[in-house]
């Protein structure tokens, strides 16, 4: 089964109701491709949620920014998942990192002190849980920050926060993930691919160490890659020559290899072959969220394992349109 690309916008905490007619009113009118090859969600402030809805295409779907853990109650400030499903609102974004990092929501140095949540990515998964067993479809966010990026541990804190959601979710029909690097998001920064997207065989390097490369860029006239394993198992932290047979004399390695995001998609999918099932990681949309513009849209959806974004700040402009139309890039590759 094909995955149909999704192009989700988070308004994030922004807009007054004049702001939010005027987006509503430039998606309204934009030429924008079939439901059959992009499915399109936007998801405004709750107080907008029924603004929005009453005004959007009807093609177009809504999603809130957050829901509560569980049933609502005495909880000051939250909104229920089946306040969502009363007000016929389908999706609800979780875990997004604004919420695991600035409210800490889930942050594994987190103990939040209403609930006993010490390896709190358990919280993000709760909530997910709780939200699909409610019916509502969930965008649930991963993604590390620049610390454990530069520390080479993205997939490891990926793969924990995936695992929170995967070890109680039984059905990923209504579960898109996305990948969502905290470094990227906001400051225009995105790990843009410039080659191939499949692993390549072992590679001989100079310490006579097998590498399994997966990526190399040509960056400003310089070459990068990044290799599966974490640098330090080269024996030399920092820069180090690696011989490769594609006409190269050497390559210099940087410590934490600047691992292209379309990259995580293809190890996150591997993630889920191996602890999923071959037919979640085969189905489950996969999508990239962090500096999506309507520039470097059509080169991230080329990736065979980008499904489509979550798009923050563009969003909000008339070249979400555009990113929408990326998904057109998917017809031709
Ligand atoms: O956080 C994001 C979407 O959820 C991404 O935000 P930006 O597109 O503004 O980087």
């Amino acid at each position: 089964m094909g995955r149909t690309f999704f192009v989700g916008g988070n308004w994030k905490c922004n807009g007054t109701r004049e702001e939010v007619k005027k987006i509503v009113s430039t998606l309204n009118a934009g030429e924008v491709p079939s439901q059959d090859v992009v499915e399109v969600v936007v998801s405004p402030p709750y107080v907008f949620l029924s603004l929005v809805k009453g005004l959007l295409r009807p093609e177009f779907h809504i999603a809130a920014q957050n829901c509560w853990v569980k049933k609502g109650g005495a909880f000051t400030g939250e909104v229920s998942a089946e306040m969502l499903v009363n007000l016929g609102i389908p999706w609800v974004i979780l875990g997004h990192s604004e919420r695991r990092l600035i409210l800490n929501e889930s942050n594994d140095a987190c103990i939040c002190p209403l609930i006993p949540y010490i390896f709190s990515f358990q919280f993000v998964g709760d909530k997910v849980v709780y939200a699909l067993s409610q019916g509502l479809k969930v965008i649930a966010c991963v993604g590390e920050t620049l610390e454990q990026r530069e520390s080479g541990s993205t997939m490891e804190v990926v793969a924990a926060q995936t695992k929170a959601i995967a070890e109680r979710v039984s059905n990923w029909a209504n579960v898109v993930l996305a990948y969502e690097p905290v470094w990227a998001i906001g400051t225009g920064k995105v790990a843009t691919p410039a080659q191939a997207q499949e692993p390549n065989t072992e590679r001989d390097c100079k310490e006579g160490i097998f590498v399994d490369l997966v990526e190399i860029n040509y960056i400003e006239g310089q070459v990068a890659c990044y290799v599966t394993q974490p640098i330090e198992k080269l024996g030399t932290l920092g820069s180090v020559q690696v011989y490769l047979d594609i006409g190269l004399s050497h390559l210099s390695l940087e410590k934490g290899g600047d691992m292209p995001s379309h990259v995580v998609h293809f190890e996150l999918r591997k993630w889920l072959q191996a602890n999923t099932s071959p037919e979640v990681a085969a189905t489950t949309r996969i999508i990239y969220g962090g500096s999506v513009s309507g520039a470097n849209c059509k080169e991230l959806a080329a990736q065979p394992d980008v499904d489509g974004f979550l798009v923050g700040g563009a969003s909000l402009k008339p070249e979400f349109i555009d990113i929408i139309k990326s998904a057109e890039v998917k017809k031709s590759t």
